[in-house]
């Protein structure tokens, strides 16, 4: 029999060994299913809340050994493949000088809110050694996880702007919109300024060795896709055009009617909720892209045989797209049992690969 890696091109020789999550991003991953989930780590976990007993939430994340620790923790946990960098959209800005506090139980507390152009000056970009301390714990969690890939990310320019906008967390986005439409200069120039700053937040965790990438515009979905066209993609085009070597996954809440304008920001893999199907995401979006999702997450409380029977129709579904990754529709709850989870993962690790190769018989 011939040598498989001497008649392959190169490239195909890489693919074989890359992770399977950058073989899903990449529309190359056969029947094999990654799993992880958004906020992996984090609350619902008990080893999570003994590490972060007395430290403040950002203070956590400018100590490259308890930001290590606090990575690895779902990965030993369920064996998930791969792991998500422990920081905060918010941390670029907080190391940038921005007065800002995450709130538990909130979120992003902003002193000042940026609401004119005096405001938008006084954001200035970190300097290119402010983010010393995630580049050195990226460095250390490349060394400790081997095989597993790590996945980077940052926040949207829309997303940030709007927690700078605000003062803190929205629901209808009033004030953002507003500034928005009103002063259409002032909205660009800061989100051009908060894209600047992503885009260093997320190359400096891709030159530590980041595998992939993941930009949250958890907010976009809020908007109609005309204003997020005008107002949101090209900054979010212009931080994902600096990262094109590595798999970018993009992803908001809600972003049904934006899919393909998310895509068409320069990603592989566009990350859906669970209000629509996967394959219909992958309907809309066509053959150039992979999904990610997107169970629900608020059904991790339901009995598990419902469950899991929800499981695989999310794993069925996603088989109709040239590239899945499994995950929730939105961040794990706080009060998940991570016990679930557990048996989540499992679940499509055992399953995944028959109900895949069935679906896609079909
Ligand atoms: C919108 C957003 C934020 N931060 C983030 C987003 C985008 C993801 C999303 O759409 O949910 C991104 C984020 N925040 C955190 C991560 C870590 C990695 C992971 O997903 O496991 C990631 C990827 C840790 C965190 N970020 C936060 C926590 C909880 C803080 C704590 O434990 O004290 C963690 C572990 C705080 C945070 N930070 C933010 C919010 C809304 C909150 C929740 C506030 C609360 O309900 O307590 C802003």
């Amino acid at each position: 029999m011939p040598d498989a890696t001497v008649t392959l091109p190169p490239s195909e020789t890489q693919e074989v060994s890359a992770p399977l999550l950058v073989r899903a991003a990449r529309r190359q991953q056969g029947d094999g299913l990654p799993v992880w989930f958004m906020r992996q780590a984090g609350r619902s976990l008990p080893e999570y809340k003994r590490v972060r007993e007395g430290i403040a939430m950002l203070d956590s994340c400018a100590r490259p050994d308890l930001v290590a620790e606090i990575t690895l923790q779902p990965v030993r946990r369920y064996g998930v493949d791969a792991a998500i960098f422990y920081s905060d959209i918010m941390v670029p800005l907080k190391a940038a000088g921005v007065d800002l506090d995450i709130v538990p139980g909130r979120g992003p507390v902003v002193a000042e809110p940026v609401r004119d152009r005096a405001g938008l000056e006084r954001l200035v970009p970190a300097e290119p050694g402010d983010l010393g301390f995630v580049d050195e714990a990226v460095r250390l969690l490349v060394a400790e996880l081997g095989e597993t890939p790590l996945i980077g990310f940052a926040g949207a320019p829309f997303t940030l702007a709007s927690y700078l906008v605000e003062g803190g967390p929205s629901r209808d986005y009033a004030r953002t919109k507003a500034l928005m439409v009103g002063d259409p200069e002032l909205w660009h120039d800061l989100c051009a300024r908060l894209a600047t700053m992503s885009a260093h937040f997320l190359r400096t965790q891709v030159e530590a060795g980041a595998s992939a990438v993941q930009l949250f515009d958890s907010w976009a979905g809020s908007l109609s896709a005309a204003d997020y066209t005008t107002f949101a993609q090209p900054h979010s085009a212009r931080v994902l055009a600096g990262i094109a070597t590595v798999p970018r996954i993009h992803f908001g809440v809600g972003t049904g009617e934006l899919l393909t304008r998310m895509g068409e920001a320069g990603a592989e893999v566009v990350g859906v909720d669970w209000r629509i199907p996967l394959a219909e995401a992958s309907r809309r979006l066509g053959p150039a892209y992979a999904v990610q999702g997107n169970l629900d997450p608020a059904l991790l409380g339901a009995p598990w045989p419902v469950l899991a029977e929800r499981v695989r129709d999310v794993v069925r579904s996603g088989a109709a797209a040239p590239g899945h990754v499994f995950n929730l529709g939105h961040g794990v709850p706080p009060e998940t049992d991570p016990d679930v989870l557990g048996r989540v993962v499992d679940l499509v690790h055992e399953e995944g690969p028959t109900l895949r190769a069935e679906a896609r018989a079909v």
